[in-house]
């Protein structure tokens, strides 16, 4: 049967925040039509892929993307009409290729990652296979483990927090539902100790707690007692992972802590800080402890810290396979977050991963503060056997479609599904 491009249709909607994104569907001649919608940051890097924005606000107040919609509809759907959707990588080259730029910056990195996803999805239907299958056919796969991100700061909340993630990792967890489970269950005692002291249960962009503590260590001391609360070992069941986006705090060389009003520090004390809390709290990961361009206080904290704790880019390497090679050069992370949409098609955020993968760097795949219902990263971190993902909160629509998409995944995986602990070797070291 012909799973040949015939239709290309997008539409401007609404993430989470209620900011216009893309939605794309495409069609094929053999009937089977798919659809998928771009997520957005908000802590976004400078080397991202170029999301692609009309100059004027629209009625919603946010830049609209229907210059990114014609694009898709016009010089995009010309390109691609007649061609194999099965044939992935075809497709995306010859969109790179048509964009022209390093940074695809003409035609928009939301307009080719849109089609990108969509004719992934569509390729799968032509199968009759799920999409993780279609993605990579394996006997065996490794499910995720679930970064549930509990308390936010930084630019993603109105909170006291200088740091913008405070994650929770049921590492301990038998498999994916428990996980979500266990997750669950200490996002809920969370919000009773917050109730109890009197402190706000509002939630930030990604469906964490936003409240005003005292200090950016008394979000690590309410997670330790909420996992408690809820009946789980902290450090042996679930484990702390940390996302600074220290990129959104960095000014010149220092780091301004002001919400929490610790005040400037230079990069030694910000790493001897993450020292201090390394050895206080039962964390597991830091990622962007260090600001983008400080590419020095990555190399420092891999060196002084890397044995002990995953440390991963996101801001420093954009998901991008030249940027990731270079730092697995410099040994300045030992795992990557990958978000598809920081360098814009399916095909090269496969590469970033594998090229982690065989440097024996870990990965977590990411959502975007800014998300939808689409839960494409859910069959992409089965289908790469990533070892972890981060999706917000166990709350809020837009966060649980990634970890229910994950829940079927498990169901229908049956025995061929298992959930390898990543932070084993970190946690058995600092035991
Ligand atoms: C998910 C993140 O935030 P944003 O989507 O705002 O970049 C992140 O920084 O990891
Ligand atoms: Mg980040």
């Amino acid at each position: 049967m012909d799973s040949q491009i015939a239709r290309l249709q997008a539409l401007e909607i609404l993430d989470s925040r209620g900011n216009p994104t893309l939605s794309v569907t495409v069609t094929l001649t053999d009937g089977n039509s798919a659809t998928a919608s771009v997520p957005s940051g908000a802590s976004t890097g400078l080397h991202e892929a170029v999301e692609l924005r009309d100059d004027d606000r629209n009625r919603y107040g946010g830049k609209g993307v229907r210059r990114a919609a014609a694009h898709v509809e016009g010089e995009i759907a010309d390109a691609l009409m007649g061609l194999d959707a099965r044939a992935q990588s075809d497709i995306d080259h010859v969109m790179i290729a048509l964009d022209g730029t390093d940074t695809k910056g003409r035609l928009g990195g939301n307009a080719i990652l849109g089609v990108s996803i969509a004719v992934a999805r569509a390729s799968a239907l032509a199968q009759g296979r799920p999409l993780y299958r279609s993605l990579n056919d394996a006997d065996d796969y490794l499910l995720p483990v679930p970064c549930m991100n509990v308390l936010n700061g930084g630019k993603h909340a109105d909170s006291s927090l200088d740091f913008q993630e405070f994650m929770i990792v049921p590492h301990g967890a038998p498999g994916f539902a428990e996980a979500v489970r266990y997750g669950a269950e200490t996002y809920a005692a969370l919000r009773s100790l917050l109730h109890d002291r009197g402190l706000a249960t509002s939630v930030g962009d990604e469906g964490g707690f936003a409240p005003r503590l005292d200090s950016n260590e008394a979000a690590c001391e309410l997670i330790v007692a909420a996992i408690e609360r809820a009946g789980y070992r902290p450090g042996v069941d679930i484990a702390i992972a940390l996302d600074p986006a220290a990129s959104s705090f960095a000014e010149g060389e220092s780091y301004h802590l002001s919400r929490s009003r610790t005040g400037r520090l230079d990069r030694a004390a910000l790493l001897a800080l993450y020292g201090r809390w390394i050895d206080a709290y039962p964390i597991v990961s830091i990622e962007d402890g260090f600001g983008e361009e400080d590419w020095a206080g990555f190399i420092d904290q891999t060196a002084d810290q890397g044995d002990r704790i995953q440390i991963v880019g996101d801001d420093l390497f954009v998901t991008n396979p030249r940027i990731i090679r270079e730092g697995i050069a410099r040994h300045a992370a030992n795992a990557a977050l990958i978000k598809p949409n920081q360098i814009g098609t399916v095909t090269e955020t496969i590469e970033a991963v594998r090229i982690c993968q065989q440097a024996g760097w870990g990965t977590m795949v990411s959502h975007r503060s800014g998300e939808t219902a689409d839960d494409f990263i859910a069959d992409f971190a089965v289908a790469m056997g990533a070892g972890q993902i981060k999706s917000g909160a166990p709350c809020r629509g837009e966060r649980l479609a990634k970890y229910n998409r994950l829940i079927a995944i498990e169901a229908e995986l049956g025995d061929r599904a298992r959930m390898a602990a990543p932070f084993a070797r970190y946690v058995e070291r600092r035991a």
